[in-house]
């Protein structure tokens, strides 16, 4: 109270202070303070009995609680060590005197019971160290007990769990490895912290005795079940395992759906979304061989696969998967967003609504490039980031469109697209300069049409996109043409898988329908886009090969079992399958097939999928893995040979270079080993 405001003129009036206008009793008098009296006694007030305890303030508890939790956890070493032999408080008192040293504290209780005579249960050592115990029993004269380490007592009982837990895995791994990783998670057990990085370890996983692929389990009874390696195979096998080259553990995050596949940060040299198997050899067979025929039965046939592709899908169009692909800007988005919009894909009101809205960002001109960059950061920021994906149909296609993003930060995002695709658009910004600068040394025009054609693909549409801008001239186009016409044949492309295009994704010139323009009819008399991408042929669909699915993504499904999504790279799945999940090596049951989120039961070459499998642990499967025919099992190594194409690159390619792996979706940590070329020079 703010006396001075409350009664502020009051005084006058009354002509006494405020105070005085408080009553008070004899009695609280007698309680209160008295300045005037001289000789306060304050302990008169305070009764010796009630004697009121003090609360704790916030910092004397805090340390109360810290030393309780370093009690507790000295407790708990020492109760590993010693058991039950001693009671809470007798620890704790040797806890205390040795400064919450565990260790200390060890020594000076087998210390005491030796001097008492007493007898404590000694901390369990592993078998081995027992047996090394009696020989230096019997050898050795009678001693004092020896000074117990605690961090070796640790470090064994973790080497220990690590054995056990290896053994239960049927671990392959070469036995020295193996030391180092049980090294490295010791010490990352005791917060030792000193990681040491495992030697890079190449090992071939030679093609064992097929006979002994997959002995000990039964494929009929559908089991989730480990391939027992073959009593030779274990005994090669060293005793301690975990012999993987890489640390278990770095894998994409499940639940994370894409819509196509996992996306790789772009820069990283750390392992996305892979993991490496846990020293799993699965032995493997060579392509095509089966490993055991009489012991394995295949999925199905060739015949029967076949026949069943014809059954499902005689009738319909041909499906073809194309990636969009070009410099930054060129314009990929803008120009397959018209042709959705073109061909009745998208409803007028989406679009009037994406007309508002990119209006109120200053984005107007990125109107149809909204209908694939559908994240508000690529519309903030009028780039694609991911791959965007869509479906059209042709006269005789069904095309399924992989919008690839053309900055070269999202490379990494690009090649997944491009991992997928059968055939390939490279669209152009025709406007002076702006083709220049795409084509030139540091552009993605070139990158990208070396990439597609590395990762197999074949046929290629020259989309010549944002003629309006240049008046619609025959010059500029034909410039074009010759000056990508002859990049394109070094790459490797045949001159009569390459068209070229001209067109403006914007004013949605010859993009659905033969153009109406006077400037462009004047000279150009070809096909439109879509009667290009209609020409594109097939690529054949190897149903008839045994089963191949690489994992894109891993996903929880909504009902039981969990989802993987990938592309059958050839044969055929169907619901009821019993497949085998490599390099893992463990038998899985196909639950649901699904395609274009709706349920099928086959699956063929040129799918992209979605599986829900069952009767396998979800953390035993991973981005790059690969489902296949049980019969067939796909070769298994982590070494190989392969034969690079090299792109302008600063720092000369040296061995021991660290590079990034891609595989489908899998981004992996690989190292140059040796240079073929150079030791052929030798
Ligand atoms: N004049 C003109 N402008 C176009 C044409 N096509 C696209 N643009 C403009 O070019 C800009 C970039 O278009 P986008 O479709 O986002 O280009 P993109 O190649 O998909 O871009 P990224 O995917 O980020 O590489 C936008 O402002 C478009 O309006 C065209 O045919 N003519």
């Amino acid at each position: 109270m703010r006396y001075s405001d409350e009664y502020d003129g009051y005084d006058d009036v009354y002509g006494h202070s405020v105070e005085e206008d408080y009553p008070m009793s004899p009695s609280d008098a007698a309680f209160f303070y008295d300045r005037n009296n001289r000789n306060p006694q304050l302990s008169s007030f305070i009764s010796a009995e009630d004697d009121i305890q003090e609360e704790d303030d916030e910092s004397a508890s805090g340390a109360k609680t810290e030393i309780d939790e370093r009690m507790k956890s000295c407790l708990t070493s020492m109760r590993t060590i010693v058991g039950d032999a001693k009671s809470d408080s007798d620890l704790m008192s040797i806890i205390l005197q040795a400064n919450y040293d565990v260790q200390v504290a060890v020594n000076m209780l087998y210390a005491n019971e030796e001097a008492l005579g007493e007898t404590i249960p000694k901390p369990q050592r592993s078998a081995t160290d027992r047996r090394r115990g009696k020989e230096v029993k019997k050898k050795g004269p009678k001693r004092n007990p020896p000074s117990f380490n605690v961090l070796q007592f640790l470090k064994s009982q973790v080497n220990r769990k690590i054995d056990l837990l290896g053994a239960s895995l049927n671990d392959s791994g070469p036995s020295k490895n193996g030391r180092l990783q049980k090294v490295s998670a010791v010490n990352g057990a005791l917060g030792t912290a000193k990681q040491e990085s495992p030697a890079p370890v190449v090992r071939i996983v030679s093609t064992p005795d097929k006979s002994n692929v997959v002995k000990g389990f039964n494929i009929e009874e559908g089991e989730s079940s480990k391939l027992i390696p073959p009593a030779d195979e274990k005994k090669e096998k060293s005793p301690t395992p975990v012999g993987s080259q890489t640390p278990v553990g770095s894998r994409t995050p499940v639940g994370c759906r894409t819509p196509v596949g996992s996306r790789t940060p772009v820069g990283s040299r750390t392992p996305v979304g892979s993991r490496t198997p846990r020293g799993l050899s699965p032995g493997p067979g060579v392509e095509g061989t089966p490993s055991s025929k009489s012991e394995i039965k295949s999925l199905r046939d060739s015949a029967k696969a076949e026949e069943n592709y014809k059954t499902d899908r005689g009738e319909l169009k041909e499906q073809l998967h194309m990636v969009v692909t070009g410099h930054v800007d060129a314009g990929k988005s803008t120009l397959m967003g018209h042709v959705l919009f073109k061909l009745g894909l998208v409803n007028s009101k989406t679009m009037h609504k994406y007309e508002q809205e990119s209006k109120k960002l200053g984005k107007q001109s990125f109107i149809y490039a909204w209908i694939l960059d559908e994240t508000g950061e690529e519309r903030s920021r009028g780039i694609t980031m991911d791959v965007g994906q869509s479906k059209f149909e042709t006269k005789t296609k069904l095309i399924t469109l992989l919008d690839a993003p053309g900055h070269k930060d999202f490379i990494p995002n690009m090649i997944t697209g491009a991992s997928q695709a059968d055939v390939a658009l490279l669209v152009v910004d025709s406007t002076r300069g702006e083709f220049e600068t795409g084509f030139e040394s540091g552009g993605q025009t070139r990158e990208h049409a070396l990439l597609v054609r590395s990762l197999g693909v074949s046929q290629l549409c020259v989309v010549v996109n944002k003629l309006d801008t240049v008046d619609w001239s025959e010059e500029r186009f034909n410039e074009i043409c010759s000056k990508l016409g002859s990049f394109l044949k070094q790459a490797g492309f045949k001159e009569k898988d390459v068209t070229f295009v001209p067109c403006s994704g914007l004013t949605g010139e010859n993009l659905t329908e033969k153009s109406n323009n006077a400037d462009l009819k004047a000279w150009y008399k070809g096909p439109c886009l879509v009667e290009v991408i209609d020409q594109f042929k097939c690529p054949p669909r190897p149903v008839a090969k045994p089963l191949r699915v690489s994992v894109n993504d891993v996903y929880k499904g909504t009902g039981s079992g969990f989802c993987i999504s990938g592309r059958v790279e050839t044969g055929m799945v169907a619901v009821g399958d019993k497949v085998l999940v490599l390099p893992q090596s463990e038998m899985a049951l196909i639950k649901a097939v699904i395609i274009d989120e709706l349920p099928a039961q086959n699956a063929y070459a040129g799918d992209y999928v979605n599986l829900t499998l069952a009767n396998f642990d979800q953390q035993n499967i991973a981005v790059g893995y690969i489902i296949c025919d049980p019969a067939y099992p796909v070769p298994v190594t982590s070494k190989f040979e392969a034969r690079v194409v090299v792109f302008n690159v600063a720092v000369p390619i040296t061995r021991g270079y660290p590079v990034v792996l891609h595989m489908q979706c899998l981004a992996e940590q690989a190292d140059v080993v040796k240079n073929a070329k150079e030791k052929k020079r030798k």
